[in-house]
């Protein structure tokens, strides 16, 4: 099988593009695992598949590295459209891709080359609170709370077409992301689990960002989390419409529009391709 390795500042998928290749098998969480495993496969955060679409110009679905598929990937959207026009799937720097949780746009920014140098996605309209975000704990509204490890913590339920749960803290630094995150990503109270953010506000136009994904751990990005906690934040009066993100891996630029949508601009890069032996 013919893939590629893009990342999106750090965050890194291992990508297929099913009209260009033949895959080894269409158990899609299965092969997620083993491209995404260091040791035996090629090394990743999850798999990528880009595909046909009947509702836009190009397709994209996402499963995380333990095989888990997701509604949607804002880094893994920045990295699709890279693609997607330097290898001629699309003849404009403005289209349209397909996501399990519905179409976005996307605008590629180029080089004097020609070459993507910045990527901006419209991930479409955040959503809060236990009816947007799957839960069954006894708290209602957007702010739910949970016990993770004999500590109490508060956060704020938003969807991106995914799940998120949003954690105002002091300094990122000081949170233990991995067992912390971890203990709340499989919570019970979150029956399809959750993407679990912690952010800190710096000034009303920059926060620092940490994440453990739901299905991959701690990731150096996210980018439908760094959608979520702007806009989490946002609505508390925390921040304005237009946010520096600093995750682990570098900047993302989110910005709210007046219609509510939310735009996410950053970089993508491409790392390799090559033959994966099944
Ligand atoms: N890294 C991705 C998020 C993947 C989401 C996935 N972890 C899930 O929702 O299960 C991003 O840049 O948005």
């Amino acid at each position: 099988m013919q893939f590629f390795k893009m990342h999106a500042l750090g965050n890194n998928y291992v990508f297929v593009d099913t009209a260009r290749t033949t895959l080894p098998e269409d158990d899609f969480p299965s092969l997620a695992r083993r491209v995404s495993d260091v040791r035996r496969g090629i090394g990743s955060d999850g798999l990528i598949l880009v595909t046909p679409s009947d509702s836009a110009d190009v397709g994209m679905r996402i499963w995380n590295a333990d095989g888990s598929e997701a509604e949607s990937c804002g880094n893994g959207l920045r990295c699709v459209a890279r693609y997607a026009y330097e290898r001629g799937l699309v003849d404009a720097t403005h289209f349209s891709i397909e996501t399990k949780a519905g179409v976005v746009a996307a605008q590629v920014h180029l080089d004097v080359e020609g070459r993507v140098q910045l990527v901006t996605i419209d991930m479409g309209v955040a959503r809060f609170g236990t009816e947007a975000v799957p839960y069954r704990g006894p708290d209602r509204g957007e702010d739910v709370h949970v016990e993770a490890g004999g500590a109490q913590y508060t956060g704020t339920l938003v969807s991106m077409g995914n799940p998120h749960f949003v954690m105002l803290v002091d300094h990122v630094d000081d949170v233990d992301v991995e067992h912390v995150g971890g203990a709340i990503e499989s919570h019970p109270d979150f029956p399809e689990r959750v993407n679990v953010e912690f952010v800190s506000v710096l000034t009303p136009d920059e926060i620092d960002f940490r994440v453990y994904e739901r299905g991959s751990g701690v990731t150096f990005a996210c980018g439908t989390g760094a959608c979520a906690s702007v806009t989490a934040l946002a609505r508390k009066g925390l921040v304005g419409n237009r946010v520096t993100v600093h995750l682990l891996g570098g900047d993302l630029d989110i910005e709210i529009r007046e219609d509510g949508h939310v735009w996410m601009t950053g970089e993508a890069h491409w790392v390799c391709e090559g033959t994966y032996y099944a």
